[in-house]
C-alpha cells in the first residue's frame, strides 16, 4: 500500500513537478539561465527535457524547430516556448540559445550535432549517439575542440538506483563478475510500421533503439569493453506488402552475447515488438540487468525508468537476500541531492547543467563511453549480418 502510495506521489511530481523561478546560475560568477532549443517537435521532447526543465532553476527551454513552422507552431504553444523555427538550422543562427537538445531520428544525430557545434552551442544529443562510432568519435572531437559539452542521453545512467547497485557490485560483495544479463523487451503494438524505429535510413533497429541502453550498461557493470561478440541471432522487421526479393536491414529483436576480460560473458536482448501470448495477450514489458558473481547476484528490476518504479535484489548463494531501492542521492553528510520524483531525465539535466557551469557532476558519460557503446553495437550488427547502419562519414 505505502509503495503504491510512493508511486502514485513520484508519478504526479514527476509530471506535474514544482515550477521554480529561473535564477542566475549558483556558482560565484553570476549568470543568465541557460536557453535550450530543441531540435525537432519530437515526442520525447516534453518528457525527457520540457517538463524536467521546469524544477531547473537555470534552464529555460526557448525554441523548438521543426522541418514545418506550423508543426513548431503548434508545439512551442503547447509547451510554452517562445520562438518557433521552420528548419533547423535557423534555430541554430539564433544567438540567444545557449544549448541545443537534438531530438532527431538517429540519422541525423551526426549532421545537426555537428552544425549545432560549429554554430557555437552545447549539445545534449539523444540517444542513440549516431549512426556509427566514427560519427561519434568525430562529434567529440569537435566538441572538446571548441571547447564545449557534449552528452549523449543515456538518462538511465544518471539515476541513484544504478549508481547504488554499481557500487554493490564494486564493493566485492557477490564476488567477481562472471555473467551480466541486460534485457529491454516492448510488447509489439507500441510503434507503427512507418516509426523511425524501423527505417534503416534513419537509423532504425532495435538494437539502436533499446538496445544502445543494454549495451550501455553491460560496459559500465563490467567496468570495462567488451572483447568480441561471441554469437547474436535476431528478428528481422519486414514491413507489409514487400516483395518477396526484400532483403530485410532493420531487427525488430535482437539477442548478442559477448565476451569481456578476465572470462567474463554478457548477453543483451531487446526488443520493439514482442508478440503477444497466444496471439492476443500483450506481454509485460521486460526491463532488467543481472550481474552475477562468484558469490552471489544482484538485480535491477526497471533499470531504465526507475522512478517509477525499481528494486535492486542481492542474492548471496546459499545466504540471506535483501532488496533496496533508491530514488535519491545522498552526500556524506546524508544530505540528499534530487528529489525521489525526479526522473532519469531530470537526473540528467541536473549533471549536464553542473558540467557547463563548471560544477563537479554526480554523474557523467564522456567520449570513450559513448564511442565504445557506438563501437560494439557496429560490431554486433557486423556479427548478425545486417551491417551498420549507413555512415555519413
Ligand atoms: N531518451 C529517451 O528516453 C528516448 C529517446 N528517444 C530518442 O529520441 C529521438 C527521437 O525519438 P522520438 O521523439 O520518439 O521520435 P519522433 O518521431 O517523435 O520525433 C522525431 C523528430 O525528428 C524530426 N524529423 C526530421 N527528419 C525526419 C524524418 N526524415 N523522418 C521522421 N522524423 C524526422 C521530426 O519532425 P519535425 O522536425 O517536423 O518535428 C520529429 O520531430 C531518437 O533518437 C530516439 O532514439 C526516443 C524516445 C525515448
Ligand atoms: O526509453 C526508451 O523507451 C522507448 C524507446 O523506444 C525509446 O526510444 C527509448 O529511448
Amino acid at each position: 500500500m505505502a509503495s503504491a502510495i510512493g508511486l502514485i506521489q513520484r508519478l504526479y511530481k514527476a509530471f506535474n513537478p514544482p515550477v521554480v523561478p529561473k535564477a542566475a546560475s549558483t556558482t560565484s560568477a553570476p549568470t543568465s539561465p541557460l536557453k535550450f532549443g530543441i531540435l525537432g517537435a519530437a515526442t520525447i521532447g516534453p518528457p525527457a527535457l520540457i517538463i524536467p526543465a521546469r524544477s531547473h532553476p537555470e534552464v529555460i527551454v526557448y525554441a523548438v524547430a521543426a522541418r514545418t513552422l506550423e508543426k513548431a507552431q503548434v508545439y512551442a504553444k503547447k509547451w510554452g516556448i517562445e520562438k518557433a523555427y521552420e528548419g533547423y538550422q535557423k534555430l541554430l543562427d539564433d544567438p540567444q540559445v545557449d544549448v541545443v537538445y537534438n531530438a532527431l531520428p538517429n540519422a541525423l544525430h551526426y549532421e545537426w550535432t555537428m552544425k549545432a557545434l560549429k554554430a557555437g552551442k552545447h549539445v545534449l544529443n539523444e540517444k542513440p549517439s549516431a549512426d556509427t562510432a566514427a560519427e561519434t568519435r568525430a562529434m567529440f572531437d569537435l566538441a572538446e575542440e571548441k571547447g564545449l559539452v557534449l552528452l549523449d542521453a543515456y538518462h538511465y545512467r544518471f539515476h541513484p538506483a544504478l549508481k547504488r547497485a554499481k557500487a554493490i557490485i564494486d564493493s566485492g560483495e557477490i564476488g567477481a563478475i562472471q555473467n551480466i544479463t541486460a534485457e529491454l523487451m516492448l510488447p509489439k503494438g507500441l510503434f507503427g510500421d512507418d516509426d523511425i524505429r524501423y527505417d534503416y535510413e534513419l537509423g532504425g533497429g532495435a538494437l539502436m533503439d533499446l538496445g544502445c541502453y543494454t549495451m550501455s550498461c553491460i560496459q559500465y557493470m563490467a567496468s570495462s569493453d567488451p572483447s568480441s561478440v561471441l554469437s547474436t541471432s535476431h528478428v528481422a522487421f519486414t514491413p507489409k506488402g514487400v516483395s518477396e526479393n526484400y532483403v530485410p536491414k532493420v531487427d525488430r529483436r535482437m539477442e548478442a552475447t559477448l565476451s569481456f576480460p578476465k572470462d567474463v560473458t554478457a548477453t543483451i536482448r531487446c526488443d520493439l515488438a514482442m508478440p503477444h501470448t497466444f496471439g492476443f495477450i500483450p506481454k509485460i514489458p521486460v526491463v532488467r540487468v543481472k550481474v552475477e558473481g562468484l558469490v552471489g547476484n544482484v538485480e535491477v528490476f526497471n533499470f531504465v525508468s526507475p522512478t517509477l518504479y525499481h528494486s535492486i535484489t542481492v542474492k548471496i548463494k546459499g545466504g540471506a537476500s535483501r532488496t533496496e531501492k533508491v530514488y535519491v542521492n545522498k552526500d556524506e553528510e546524508g544530505k540528499a541531492k534530487g528529489e525521489a520524483w525526479w526522473m532519469t531525465y531530470r537526473y540528467q539535466l541536473e549533471a549536464f547543467v553542473d558540467k557547463l557551469r563548471g560544477r563537479e557532476p554526480e554523474t557523467w558519460l564522456d567520449k570513450e563511453d559513448s564511442v565504445a557503446t557506438m563501437e560494439w553495437i557496429e560490431k554486433v550488427y557486423e556479427k548478425s549480418g545486417l551491417g551498420s547502419r549507413p555512415s555519413k562519414i
